[in-house]
């Protein structure tokens, strides 16, 4: 356990996937250039160095007198699960809004691999670019398209993929139909995934909560992304949901997306999470395996307002919720 990002971390031994043993590495200095280009990852399978999928350095944000982000720095393996967890406030989604372009830093930089032998800078590019370079994210409040079917819903994510124009879509020509055809196949499948298949011809709006926010993430998923961002996904839903939502983001996870994680219900990221940064009024104060942050008295003190990790909230800081020695996801058998 480190203060301030710089430090390599471990994953808890209940991650079976290869991808996910090896762990994160936050803060740390890089050697790459800014910009697109021919990456030293061509033989790595996340495409960056280390098998890195993301890293930020240094992202400085502020609002006239307010900082929201102050010298944020971190790194992403593919296939892990990063939460970000710190209070109210403390920066998480403007940390989000910047990896996705919705906000563009006054400092500092994020590199991001999409595939082997190639990366790209992020920051100054507009959220759609990032999206079609493999970004993908869900809302804090969901934003659905009431209207339309949860079929519908994904495929406006698998359109992102899609290669022919418009006026091909209108002529109904042929390699329009095919991607068409192809595109609703993909939806279902993703559809499927989230465990919503016979949601499929249902409008968005009719589906409970918990549901609308695994289509969110079916909807993400549409623009085949290498890296997912989920902003606080269970938030209003009940603890069956939850249970599914964690079992959801281990799924993805294993199919080789980095699930990077916002959220506040500690037990959830306490069972999921490869390893976990702390912000606190814009700034990492610690990162490490679920098992280190959740003993860390700075995180303790800041994060949760407790003087020691014993007066804690077992929701919060029980130590049986993650088993870093257990062969299987311990965690997650916690939840049930
Ligand atoms: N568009 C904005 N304009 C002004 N201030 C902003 C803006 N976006 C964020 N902030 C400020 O930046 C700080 C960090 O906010 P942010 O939403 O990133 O925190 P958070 O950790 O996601 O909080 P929460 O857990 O409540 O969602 C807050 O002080 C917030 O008021």
């Amino acid at each position: 356990m480190t203060r301030g990002g710089a430090h390599r971390v471990s994953p808890p031994g209940h991650r079976r996937s290869r991808d996910r043993q090896r762990g994160s590495s936050q803060g740390r200095g890089s050697s790459q250039g800014r910009g697109d280009s021919q990456g030293p990852g061509e033989a790595g399978r996340g495409g960056g160095p280390e098998d890195l999928v993301v890293e930020a350095r240094d992202l400085a944000l502020r609002f006239g007198g307010v900082t929201s982000l102050d010298g944020v720095s971190l790194r992403q393996r593919r296939g892990e699960i990063l939460a970000v967890i710190g209070p109210n406030g403390a920066g998480k989604t403007s940390l989000f809004n910047c990896l996705t372009g919705a906000y563009r830093p006054q400092q500092g930089s994020v590199t991001f691999w999409p595939r082997p032998g190639r990366q790209a800078e992020l920051v100054g590019r507009s959220p759609h670019a990032i999206t079609r370079l493999g970004v993908a994210r869900t809302f804090q409040n969901i934003r659905l398209f009431p209207a339309l079917s949860a079929l519908e819903n994904v495929q406006i994510g698998t359109e992102v993929r899609q290669r022919y124009g418009p006026l091909a879509a209108v002529l109904g020509l042929p390699g329009a139909r095919r991607a068409e055809r192809d595109g609703v196949r993909h939806a279902l499948e993703l559809l499927e995934l989230v465990g919503l298949p016979h949601r499929a011809h249902e409008l968005a709006s009719s589906l409970p909560y918990g549901e609308q926010r695994r289509l969110e993430i079916a909807r993400a998923l549409g623009t085949e992304p290498r890296l997912l961002l989920l902003d606080e996904p269970a938030a209003g839903t009940n603890p069956a949901e939850k249970r599914d939502l964690a079992e959801l983001i281990i799924r993805i996870a294993g199919t080789g997306v980095s699930v990077l994680l916002i959220e506040h219900d500690m037990r959830l990221v306490m069972s999921v999470a490869t390893s976990v940064v702390v912000l606190n009024f814009g700034r990492i104060i610690a990162s490490g395996t679920p098992v280190e942050v959740q003993r860390d008295p700075a995180v303790i003190e800041a994060y949760l307002g407790l003087a020691d990790a014993g007066a804690a909230d077992p929701d919060v800081v029980d130590p049986d919720v993650v088993d870093p020695g257990a062969a299987g996801p311990a965690g997650w058998k916690e939840l049930r």
